[in-house]
């Protein structure tokens, strides 16, 4: 279970170029839930996200996760139990070790480090992971992970921020920088690992209908607010036009970017 409670971020306070970036945030989650979140540029989701995972300090409230209260715990440590991912394909692993180097690593997450080579059991663990993903990797273990694609890379992200099953998952518009159809494989990758394995995720995007298809619940967020919080019937009826109309009105945000529909 996820709460956030009361949480405020202020960047620069007391100076000019104060700004409050998230104003007495509120969210309770349950086990296994997967939100989808949608706000304008500078509505605070990023910043939602640092601050959950501890780049960011919280200037009031509390950020329980699984009874535990993460407010005075430093980033490294709450990176052991919550996976994120970004838009930059780049980031998240190594380029110049191997495939399997890299899920060794992420093998190894909460625990102490360290590249002792994998046993066969393992190993054939690790292929069968990435046969799962359907990209041509798990026949590729020795290849340096700087030459796969952005999209290779990507999922192989989202295999190592799941290898061990985190307590929460931070997508953070991971498929932006893909072509879309690549992008479409990467999410319903994402999609599978999560329900398979009841991770508690969250997952920004600017895309309409990915908002609607994956997960159970969609946030709306405005000026560092939650706006709305779209769940149950309400969600499963809703038409991609009618959040998109929701969407444009509670926000007065009618980016044509914003309101893309469909990116295939
Ligand atoms: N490190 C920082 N220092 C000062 N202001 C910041 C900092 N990080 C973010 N902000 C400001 O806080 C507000 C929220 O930014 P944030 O990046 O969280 O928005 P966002 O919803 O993720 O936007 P986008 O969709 O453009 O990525 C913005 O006004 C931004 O300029």
């Amino acid at each position: 279970m996820l709460e956030l409670k009361d949480v405020k971020v202020v960047f620069n306070p007391g100076t000019v170029n104060e700004k409050v970036a998230l104003n007495h945030i509120n969210l309770l989650l349950e086990d296994g839930d997967f939100v989808t979140i949608i706000g304008s540029n500078g509505a605070g989701k990023s910043t939602l996200f640092q601050t959950i995972a501890g780049a960011v300090e919280a200037s009031q409230g509390q950020i329980i996760l699984n009874q535990k209260d993460l407010s005075d715990m430093p980033e490294y440590q709450r990176s052991r139990f919550i996976g994120r991912l970004f838009q930059d394909p780049l980031k998240g692993t190594a380029p110049s070790m191997t495939i399997e180097e890299n899920l060794s690593l992420a093998s190894q997450r909460g625990k102490h480090f360290s590249l002792k080579l994998f046993s066969h059991t393992h190993k054939q663990e690790m292929k069968q992971a990435l046969k799962e993903l359907n990209l041509g990797l798990d026949e590729r273990l020795d290849v340096k992970v700087g030459t796969l694609s952005g999209g290779q890379r990507q999922a192989l992200t989202l295999l190592m921020a799941t290898y061990v099953t985190p307590q929460l998952l931070l997508l953070d518009e991971h498929t932006a920088a893909l072509d879309p159809k690549t992008a479409q494989k990467v999410l319903s990758i994402s999609s599978k690992l999560v329900e398979e394995n009841h991770i508690t995720t969250l997952m920004i995007t600017h895309n309409m209908e990915d908002a609607l298809r994956y997960g159970n619940k969609t946030m709306i967020m405005k000026d560092g607010e939650i706006i709305a919080l779209i769940e149950g019937e309400r969600r499963k009826n809703m038409t991609v036009d009618e959040l998109i109309h929701l969407y444009s009105t509670s926000t007065h945000d009618y980016n044509d970017r914003l309101l893309l529909r469909d990116s295939n």
